[in-house]
This record gives structure tokens, C-alpha cells and sequence, in this order.
């Protein structure tokens, strides 16, 4: 049975902190993944800080099973070394993906980082999460740890969606614990889970297409063989809208997975962009070039920001219908642009470009009430 509304927010273990009511919406347009066991990948890690959202040791897959303990040493060494990364003290927040929970490094992950770096680390990913009672082990054993460590605010976790029953479960996933921050599409063990039959890590698939009628002759006789458009469609279309649902309904916060072709910048931004669009608030990113695509692509664009403040200025108390260049806007439409402008000061924030940027806008006050 799940606990009770009395004892949802009560911590699981004596001396734990207390849950949070509220899931911060901090910043997290790119989960920048690095390997801490990566010499190379480890020396870019302190000039990355305050150039992205989030800085993510990668302890899962991507490390090869010799290095496993050497990479969880490089996060410590990483985190307790790192000026301003982590915790409450800058810009940049620190997570880590451990192994997943059935392998021979998972509870050993979670036992070293929250021990060693507890106080630095905000986000626990979890991978290859089944049900609820995936994140309910995490829970209890994140309290403990916490608890032995003297930490005074709880890690948060993040599962990622990479199996069947973890989407058919997806709503008790998010619901299993106050300490659950979001969620990310995982597209490569999702797609090797569902068996679909596409090699690629995330993106779309050129076969998978909708195609155009054939025309048809003057005697309306259909030319099958005729040129017809095809249209290449988003494979993950369904999943992401339903992480979408589940995260919003529960208060936390959806994001697309990796995009594996890192040479192909313009159509991993377009897949960051359909994310952005359905409600995601960032994507992961694998290489240092995807970072700059996912400040750009989750920041509200300028003219967004401008066509949302002058409806909400022209709404006044946000009620009624008002014609804004020809198209109308009412109560509903406010609380869109709402929802951008929120994004937007979040952001602003913390990125003083953009900052910049949004100051610039001149004030429009046009409308004309219906
Ligand atoms: C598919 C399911 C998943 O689980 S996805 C998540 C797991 N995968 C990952 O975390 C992959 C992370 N990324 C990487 O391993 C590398 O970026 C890959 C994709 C292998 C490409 O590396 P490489 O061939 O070295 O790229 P490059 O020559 O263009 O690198 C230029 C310099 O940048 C460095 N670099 C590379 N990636 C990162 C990174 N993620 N974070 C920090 N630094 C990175 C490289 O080491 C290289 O450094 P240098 O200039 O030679 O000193
Ligand atoms: O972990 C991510 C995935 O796509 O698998
Ligand atoms: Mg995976």
C-alpha cells in the first residue's frame, strides 16, 4: 500500500530531513553528461560551471564496467574540488546517474556519493526504472544515508523512462515519493525494451513516414506510382506527451533524453524543440556542442516573451477577450503566455544574457477589448 497523506512528507528515516513540499523549479535546460573517470572529460569540468544548468556524472551506461569504481571516485573528487558547483551555493547544480539497481555498482553508487558529496549533490538519476518500488528502495536508503551524513536538505531523484512497465507504470513512478523531480525519456533502452526496430539514440527514423495520397487521373483512377510527398514523423511523439501528463499532473519536471548523432546539430535541435514545445523544460546533453542548443532551444525566444507580456497587459485582470493583431485572447491564452513569462524571469535569473535580452523589449500595451 503507499503511504497515507499524514505520513507522506514525513521523512523515512530518524534524523533525515524533511521532504520538500514543493519541487523548486530550478533551471535545467541541459543535463551536461560527463564520464568523472574520464581524465579528459574530468579537466573541462570546472570551466563548464556556470555554463550550464546541470553538470551530471555519468556513473551508468557509457562507463565501461572496469572503470565503474574509478569514475564514482572521480564524481567524489570532483565534487568536493569544484568551486560553486552543487548544493545552494551557484548557478550550476550537480547530479549523478548511478548504476542501474539490480547491477553489482548501484547501492555502492548511492552508499559513496551521498556519504562522500551529499552536501553537493541535488539529483540522484535513477536508470531503467520499473514501478514505485524502484524509487521507494532509493527513498528509504537516500534517508538513512542522509540521516548518518548530517545533511540538512533532502537529494532529490530522477528516473529515467527507458522500459515498458516503466511507462505503463509511469503515474506511480512519479508519485511514489516527494522526492521526485522529473522524469527523462531514455529513447535507446526504451527502443531496445519495446523492441522497436530503430539502432538510432533518439531522433527521428526515416522510415517512419506518413505519405501523401497519389493523385488521380481524369477518369479518377488512383497513379499508386505517381510522386508523392512523404512526411517523417516523431517516433516519440507518444511517450514524451505521456511523461508530459504524468509530470504535470504531479509537479515535476519532464525532459528529453539524449540525441546521439552529435554531428547533426540541427536535428537535435529540432527534437529538443518538439520537447520544448509539449511542455519538456530540458535535454540532455553528450558532448560539450548539444549545451549551447539546449540553453537556446529552452529559453523562450524574444518574441515569444514580447507577444506574452503585451497579452498580458492588454488582459488586465486576465479575464474577458481581447483582439491582439487579429487573433483573440482570453483567459485561457493569458495563462499560456503566463507560463512563458515564469520561464523566462526563471531563466533571467540566472542567465544574464538572456537577461539582457529580455530587458530590451520595449513595453507594448495594444489590444482592443471584444
Ligand atoms: C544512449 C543512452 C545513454 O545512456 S546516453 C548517456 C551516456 N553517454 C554519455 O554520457 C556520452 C558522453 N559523451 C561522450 O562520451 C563523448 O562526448 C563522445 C560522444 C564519445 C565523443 O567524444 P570525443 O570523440 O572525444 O569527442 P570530441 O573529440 O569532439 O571531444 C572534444 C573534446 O571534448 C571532450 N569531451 C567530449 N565529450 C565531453 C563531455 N560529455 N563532457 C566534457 N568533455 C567532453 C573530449 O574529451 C575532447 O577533449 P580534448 O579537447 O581532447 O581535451
Ligand atoms: O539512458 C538513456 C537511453 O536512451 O537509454
Ligand atoms: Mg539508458
Amino acid at each position: 500500500m503507499t503511504r497515507t497523506a499524514k505520513d507522506f512528507f514525513a521523512p523515512l528515516a530518524v534524523g533525515a530531513p524533511a521532504p520538500l513540499r514543493e519541487i523548486p523549479a530550478r533551471p535545467s535546460r541541459a543535463i551536461h553528461f560527463f564520464d568523472p573517470g574520464n581524465e579528459k572529460m574530468a579537466a573541462k569540468v570546472p570551466d563548464m560551471v556556470g555554463t550550464v544548468d546541470v553538470l551530471l556524472g555519468n556513473l551508468e551506461d557509457a562507463v565501461k564496467a572496469e572503470n565503474k569504481e574509478k569514475s564514482r571516485q572521480g564524481l567524489v573528487d570532483i565534487g568536493r574540488a569544484t568551486a560553486n558547483l552543487g548544493g545552494t551555493v551557484g548557478p550550476t547544480q550537480l547530479w549523478t546517474r548511478v548504476n542501474s539497481l539490480d547491477s553489482p555498482w548501484g547501492l555502492d553508487d548511492l552508499v559513496t556519493l551521498v556519504t562522500e558529496i551529499g552536501d553537493k549533490l541535488d539529483v540522484v538519476m535513477v536508470p531503467k526504472v520499473q514501478g514505485a518500488e524502484d524509487i521507494h528502495y532509493v527513498d528509504r536508503l537516500l534517508a538513512q544515508l542522509e540521516a548518518k551524513a548530517g545533511l540538512d536538505r533532502p537529494i532529490l531523484v530522477h528516473a529515467i523512462l527507458e522500459t515498458a512497465r516503466g511507462v505503463a507504470n509511469i503515474e506511480e513512478i512519479c508519485a511514489a515519493s516527494p522526492r521526485m523531480q522529473g522524469l527523462s525519456l531514455g529513447p535507446a533502452d526504451l527502443a531496445a525494451d519495446r523492441r522497436m526496430k530503430t539502432t538510432r539514440v533518439g531522433g527521428g527514423h526515416p522510415g517512419y513516414l506518413v505519405r501523401q495520397d497519389p493523385e488521380r487521373d481524369d477518369l479518377g483512377v488512383p497513379q499508386y506510382d505517381g510522386p508523392r510527398t512523404t512526411y517523417q514523423q516523431d517516433l516519440w511523439h507518444y511517450t514524451i506527451a505521456r511523461m508530459v501528463d504524468a509530470c504535470a499532473m504531479h509537479g515535476i519536471y519532464p525532459y528529453y533524453g539524449p540525441f546521439g548523432d552529435i554531428k547533426d546539430t540541427v536535428a537535435c535541435e529540432d527534437q529538443f524543440r518538439n520537447a520544448f514545445l509539449l511542455g519538456c523544460v530540458g535535454a540532455w546533453s553528450l558532448h560539450p556542442a548539444q549545451i549551447a542548443i539546449a540553453n537556446k532551444v529552452f529559453s523562450p525566444s524574444v518574441e515569444d516573451v514580447a507577444h506574452a507580456r503585451r497579452v498580458i497587459a492588454a488582459m488586465g485582470d486576465g479575464t474577458g477577450a481581447v483582439m491582439i493583431d487579429g487573433k483573440m485572447e482570453d483567459d485561457a491564452s493569458v495563462k499560456q503566455c503566463q507560463v512563458m513569462v515564469a520561464l523566462a524571469d526563471e531563466l533571467a535569473a540566472i542567465d544574464p544574457e538572456l537577461k539582457k535580452q529580455y530587458d530590451a523589449i520595449p513595453d507594448q500595451h495594444s489590444g482592443t477589448e471584444a
